[in-house]
């Protein structure tokens, strides 16, 4: 089949990528026109899989771009992952925040229904969209209600309910998964535990002081590996029903701190590092615990999380350890997966 993939310079995009082409498939990336970078992607894409990508320029604020984009190429489904995903950036603009994840994915959907409307789209929501309920009410499914707390919940909130209700009044074969925490190769370091990783890897190599600036340590996720994740959304999109939402997620939940732990533990810091709360980094409107119910997931597709949190996080710290030029074994010795 061929797929679209929006986002393909970003964390899932790359990782999602290398799947669908293993699998046979015939994949083209989206690059924004003005900043798109092929190489970007070249972290976790090998040669084999690079030689096998297209990519087409095109802009998911403009909806002519749009258009032109889905014109050129009869695709059988957009895996819809471009987004400004940082929830305290949010903050600070909001207006971006919602061009790019509501009005780009009102665009992109729009563009499908007037120019092929047989292909599918899997708009990449997230467990944001649920806020903060209350955690004795238990996992999260999708019957929760949709009650964001921040601009990037909101905006994305907006975008999933608009593709649920274009598939379920017209003929339209959209629908939404939302992805709970993920992370692994490729995690930008904005975010808790790859800035944490990233920490670690610099005072390993001397670089930084033995003292790790946090945030809020107590917060819980779910949390899965990147690659875990793509493999749902690769799933998804040859079985899901149209206008209906999937939760996505990983087996475990663990506190922030708990993960500092583990990746303490494994590179031989623990005891050794002071974690220092930067109030920079504690959000001032934050959500202290959320857990995934997936199993309309895997009840529809079979798919199941198969990458440890171990794994994850020695992965994660391999990613950071290479991407800051350094040999990776001296690192990478300490730790005993490898
Ligand atoms: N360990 C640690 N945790 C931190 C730090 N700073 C903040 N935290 C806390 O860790 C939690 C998770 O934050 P992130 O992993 O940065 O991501 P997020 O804000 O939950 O958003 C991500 O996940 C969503 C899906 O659940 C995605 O939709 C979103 O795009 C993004 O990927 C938050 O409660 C945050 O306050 C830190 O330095 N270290």
């Amino acid at each position: 089949m061929r797929f679209l993939i929006t986002g393909i310079t970003g964390f899932v995009g790359p990782h999602l990528a290398n799947l669908l082409v293993r699998d046979g498939h015939e994949v083209y990336g989206l690059l924004r026109s003005s900043n798109g970078r092929e190489e970007d992607i070249r972290d976790v894409v090998p040669d084999e899989i690079y030689g096998e990508l297209r990519f087409i320029h095109g802009d998911l604020r403009e909806f002519e771009s749009c258009t032109q984009v889905l014109s050129r190429v009869d695709f059988d489904g957009v895996f819809h992952l471009a987004a400004q995903s940082h929830p305290p950036t949010s903050f600070l603009d909001p207006r971006g925040t919602f061009l790019t994840n509501a009005l780009g994915t009102i665009n992109l959907a729009e563009a499908i229904r007037t120019t092929t409307p047989d292909c599918r789209l899997l708009f990449c929501s997230t467990s944001e969209v649920y806020g903060a309920p209350p955690s004795e009410r238990g996992p999260i499914n999708e019957d929760f209600p949709i009650a964001p707390v921040n601009p990037y919940g909101a905006s994305k909130a907006a975008a999933d309910c608009y593709v649920r209700e274009r598939a379920a009044s017209t003929e339209m074969g959209f629908f939404v998964t939302r992805a709970f925490s993920h992370t692994g190769p490729r995690r930008a370091r904005c975010f808790s535990i790859a800035s944490d990783a990233y920490q670690i890897v610099r005072i390993l190599d001397g670089r930084q002081e033995p003292v790790i600036r946090v945030g809020a340590l107590s917060s819980r996720r779910t949390v899965a590996d990147v690659r875990d994740i793509a493999a749902a959304y690769a799933a998804l999109m040859l079985r899901a029903e149209p206008a209906t939402a999937y939760n996505v997620g990983g087996e475990e939940t663990f506190s922030m701190g708990e993960l500092l732990d583990r990746m303490l533990d494994v590179t031989g810091l623990a005891g050794q590092v002071e974690k220092r709360v930067d109030p920079a980094l504690v959000r001032p409107i934050d959500i202290p615990v959320q857990v995934c119910d997936s199993s309309r997931c895997r009840t529809l597709t079979g798919w199941q999380p198969e990458i440890s949190i171990d794994r994850t996080l020695t992965d994660l710290l391999e990613y950071h350890t290479r991407k800051m030029g350094q040999p990776v074994d001296a690192t990478m010795a300490r730790l005993p997966l490898r």
